[in-house]
């Protein structure tokens, strides 16, 4: 570090690099050595102190400071802090590679070399980082960037902790020293990302130098087979997966169609890292050991940090691996195919953009959210080192103890001995409990691999809560409009027969043979509420004493446009359905931008409950449905063939559209009045009804989600033992969870068939013919048609965020996946709109399609007769059937599994998971399709800045 003053006008303030939660990166130039290239990470004060991010500024400056001190080619350089009145500024080493996790998603897996490579980098970064008392705490492919030569570079230093170096001899063993597992205040607060997430730091509140190599482990799995070893349909899901170190061995696949076998020495060392139990988790100086880095001389700095696109002399060379040498930003922006963000335009530096949610937070309520139901303490008591002898797990129903331990867990992880060569070592350690766990665990024993003792005795458990209700009825539907979350597929006729809207210009760029020939739609002119009505006309007949009510997440005054449209016509692709549909909206919002807008429309009041509801009333007349309510319900966030889009919209200047799309069903335009329109309304009436203003709608529909996914999951805990389905001796009742499927299976209940007509007819029908289109709105009908201007230049709502490397994962539990949200019929059975406003929206329509393609099955796709026979078994089975045996009932599991390449979800990992699954170039493009196009609309914005 030097001390020598820089401020923001020394350098040239370049492209942008890529934000996270807190910060948006710049590429810069020094104005004195211009030959220097830096990247400047921003972040505005006033968004670090709003998002309670001071303290991660913080740790990240004084972590990177330190480090600094010595250079080291593994880690980003800080070379300069320095603020301003809006932002800090922190002078980077500059890594034109991009993210790791960029390379591995073109990749699709590192071959056996560059695994190796990789990880011997690791290893030697890591030692370093530990040397000077520091555990990053969020190690993942994503906070490894890449320089110019492909060296590794770690970054991203915000969750750091330091172990106080009077305790700590700075060993990095995870075993044998009593500080390597850190149980001091900084570092038990839970950071990192769901899927990297160290078993002790759940189950514990305990991280050290041990849980950075848990992270390298998860990595190294990562690296061989495209994926990290514990991804669950949410984080609860994920969480559990760890400590059942519950994760497949499959052959290492790459995008070029080659797959080649896994080196056992790689799964024997990942297996040695994968350990629940810290003491017996291999060390970074045991793995330097390891046979398979048996040819590696750690002595040799210039041999290890060679780059992977050097040869030994250090050349840059020409890749066959579709990596261009020449090109140093090598790494195209990974952008989901569907996304909520703000577009990336006009960012100033001062500006932050549209966060994503917060790492620390999101990660912090799911482990406490998941620990809890697990009857695990958080306090402060419960810290303190591991102990000795694992916690015993204790089965609720009938105090009796489980023999299942944490080490029995890892003794666990074996893969299938098909994939796993080498078997582990694991010592069993005494079963005989210290109450780590309190008595009311339940071990998803199902869950765990290779069980090598012999099936425990299966205990039913006694539900944690008492059974949560099922999602209340939904409110009744608007009779134009009947939403069914359980029928996604049923296409209801538009409401209101329309007369044809000449097709917007871009159909002409549609390029897919079964695209519409054109899209007719009509914008019957909505009744007036012009500036003129009479300010009591506008919320005559709101009850205010009814509206406010302690379930509703947000209320406001928005202004919607429903446009139902129907599908008729042969099948056609996901891609030209994509394309299609980004056309269509598209080209609705650019043609009819005024009139979505316009002061003409009818105000609603829109309503978010917890339960996911979301209802609209007339602001403008008296309006009621058949049975008089006025609430009219819109939809049910908790259905998974609803979509969420952002078209430019900005709730602090009221621009732009928020759309709700229910699959081939019908779209909705939400915008805001503008405050002038508002301001027309009584004042009383609005402060009385508008309620949570301060709150994004997208937050609260994210936060609606988290709720109902939070239920969901908390059902599932309390009333699922795997152990209960496998059994013969199940003697209790089986859970009645709504959503929980599982016992209906493992209640003998006779898994439907695979309805292919009903999936071919409703599920699959394509909208080839996106031939309705009428464009009505939503509570009344009109005459006047807007004008029709030609459509100018076209941004695809979906995409329209394609900033440049948007850190933004479901992996962060940082805003995390929250969940990806399941397809999964097994599992999951409805899927409400993600947790992460960035990342995770859902899209489900995909899954029809790929299910059909693979010709399997899923809850999603299955017919409302299937459905309900799901839905049934797993409600009103009343008496327990006999239950399946092991192999049926994993054949049962299997056959109601989403297929591996289903799209079930928008965030970069699901676009991952695609590319690496995928089977056919034609799925790639689907997955890659998204990138390029946010890509593309990254560069079209930057042209225009
Ligand atoms: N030194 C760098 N060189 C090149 N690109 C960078 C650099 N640092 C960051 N970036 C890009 O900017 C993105 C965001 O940076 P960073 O992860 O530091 O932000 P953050 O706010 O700390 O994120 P998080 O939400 O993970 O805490 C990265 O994903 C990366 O693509």
């Amino acid at each position: 570090m030097t001390s020598r003053k820089r401020s923001p006008h020394d350098f040239i303030f370049k492209e942008e690099l890529g934000h996270g939660s807190y910060s948006t990166v710049f590429k810069a130039v020094d104005k004195r050595s211009p030959n220097k290239i830096y990247a400047i990470k921003v972040c505005s004060k006033k968004h670090i102190i709003k998002e309670a991010k001071v303290k991660y500024v913080t740790i990240e400056k004084n972590t990177m400071n330190l480090l600094a001190q010595k250079h080291h080619p593994g880690i980003i350089k800080l070379y300069y802090t320095f603020h301003d009145e809006e932002n800090l500024y922190f002078v980077l080493d500059f890594a034109p590679g991009g993210e790791l996790l960029s390379l591995l998603h073109r990749m699709g897996t590192f071959n056996e070399l560059w695994t190796r490579h990789f990880t011997v980098q690791l290893v030697d970064a890591l030692e370093f980082i530990h040397s000077h008392g520091i555990i990053h705490r969020d190690l993942k492919p994503e906070n490894v960037l890449l320089d110019k030569d492909g060296r590794l570079m770690i970054t991203d230093f915000g969750a750091a902790s330091t172990i106080d170096s009077s305790l700590s001899d700075n060993s990095t063993r995870c075993n044998s020293d009593s500080n390597s597992v850190n149980d001091n205040q900084s570092c038990a607060s839970f950071v990192g990302t769901a899927e990297y997430v160290s078993p002790e730091l759940l189950l514990y509140n305990q991280c050290g130098y041990c849980s950075d190599i848990w992270a390298l482990g998860c990595m190294i799995y990562q690296f061989l087979q495209g994926q990290p070893p514990f991804r669950g349909d949410n984080e609860l899901k994920t969480f559990e997966k760890i400590v059942a170190l519950d994760y497949p061995w499959g052959p290492n696949k790459r995008l070029n169609n080659t797959t080649s076998p896994i080196n056992p020495l790689a799964i024997n060392l990942v297996r040695k890292i994968l350990v629940v139990e810290v003491n017996e988790r291999i060390s970074l100086s045991v793995i330097k050991k390891h046979p398979y880095f048996a040819k590696i001389d750690w002595n040799d700095k210039v041999k290890i940090w060679r780059g992977i696109w050097q040869n030994p002399q250090g050349q840059l060379i020409q890749q066959s691996t579709g990596v261009p040498s020449s090109s140093p930003q090598h790494v195209l922006p990974i952008r989901q195919l569907h996304v909520i963000d703000t577009p990336a335009r006009n960012i100033q530096i001062t500006k932050q953009k549209r966060k994503k949610p917060t790492k620390i937070s999101s990660t912090t309520s799911s482990i406490v959210v998941w620990r809890k139901r697990l009857g695990i303490s958080t306090g402060k008591d419960d810290l303190g080192t591991v102990p000795s002898t694992a916690p015993t797990i204790i089965v609720p129903n009938d105090s009796k103890i489980s023999t299942a331990t944490v080490t029995h867990l890892s003794s666990n992880s074996a893969p299938p001995a098909s994939s796993q060569p080498i078997q582990a070592q694991t010592k069993r350690t005494q079963p005989t409990a210290p109450n780590r766990i309190p008595p009311k665990v339940l071990i998803n024993s199902a869950n765990i691999k290779n069980k090598p003792t012999p099936r425990q005795k299966a205990i039913v458990p006694t539900p944690l809560t008492p059974p949560t209700q099922p999602t209340p009825p939904t409110q009744p539907t608007q009779p134009t409009q009947p939403t069914q979350p359980t029928q996604p597929t049923q296409l209801a006729p538009p409401s209101v027969p329309s007369a044809p809207l000449a097709p917007p210009s871009t159909q002409s760029s549609l390029s897919a043979p079964s695209a519409p020939s054109s899209i007719q739609s009509s914008l019957p002119a909505p009744s007036v509420l012009s500036t003129q009505t009479k300010q009591q006309d506008m919320v005559p007949t709101l009850d205010v004493k009814n509206t406010i009510d302690p379930s509703t997440l947000k209320q406001d005054y928005v202004f919607i446009y429903g446009i139902p449209y129907e599908a008729e016509g042969p099948a056609m692709s996901l891609n030209s359905y994509n394309k299609i549909d980004n056309d269509l909206i598209t080209s609705l919002v650019t043609q009819y931008k005024e009139e979505l807008k316009s002061s003409k429309m009818f105000l609603q009041l829109l309503t978010l409950k917890k339960n996911g509801i979301l209802s609209y009333r007339n602001a403008g007349q008296e309006d009621r449905d058949n049975q008089g309510n006025m609430d009219h319900q819109m939809a049910n966030i908790e259905d998974s063939d609803l979509s969420m889009y952002d078209f430019e919209f900005n709730e602090l200047s009221r621009k732009g559209f928020l759309i709700l799309e229910k699959y081939k069903n019908k779209l909705w335009f939400i915008s805001l009045p503008s405050y002038s329109i508002l301001s027309k309304i009584p004042f009383n009436a609005e402060k009385s009804l508008t309620i949570n203003d301060n709150e994004n709608w997208v937050d609260c529909f994210f936060r609606a989600r988290q709720l109902l996914e939070e239920k969901q999951i908390l059902d599932k805990i309390s009333n699922v033992s795997f152990d209960s389905k496998v059994s013969n001796e199940t003697t209790s009742p089986p859970p009645t969870s709504k959503k929980d499927h599982t016992p209906s299976i493992s209640n003998g209940v006779t898994p439907p068939a695979y309805d292919t007509k009903y999936g071919s007819q409703n599920n699959v029908r394509q909208n080839n013919n996106v031939k309705q289109e009428a464009f009505s709105h939503i509570a009344t009908t009109g005459k006047d048609k807007p004008s029709v201007n030609s459509a100018s230049a076209i941004t695809h709502p979906r995409v329209l965020s394609g900033n440049s490397t948007n850190k933004s994962t479901r992996k962060t539990i940082a805003g995390s996946p929250k969940s990806a949200p399941s397809a999964n019929a097994y599992s999951n059975t409805t899927t409400p709109i993600s947790g992460n406003r960035s990342t995770n929206v859902t899209n489900n329509r995909h899954a029809p399609l790929l299910s059909k393609r693979q010709n399997l099955p899923t809850y999603s796709n299955s017919s409302p007769t299937v459905r309900s026979q799901i839905k049934s078994a797993g409600q009103r089975q009343p008496t327990p059937s006999p239950p399946l045996s092991p192999m049926e009932y994993s054949a049962v599991k299997e056959k109601y599994s989403a297929p591996s390449n289903m799209v079930i979800s928008s965030s970069r990992y699901e676009v991952l998971h695609t590319l690496n699954n995928s089977q056919t170039n034609f799925d790639r493009e689907i997955a890659s399709r998204g990138a390029s196009a946010a890509f593309k609309s990254l560069q079209k914005n930057k042209k225009k800045n």
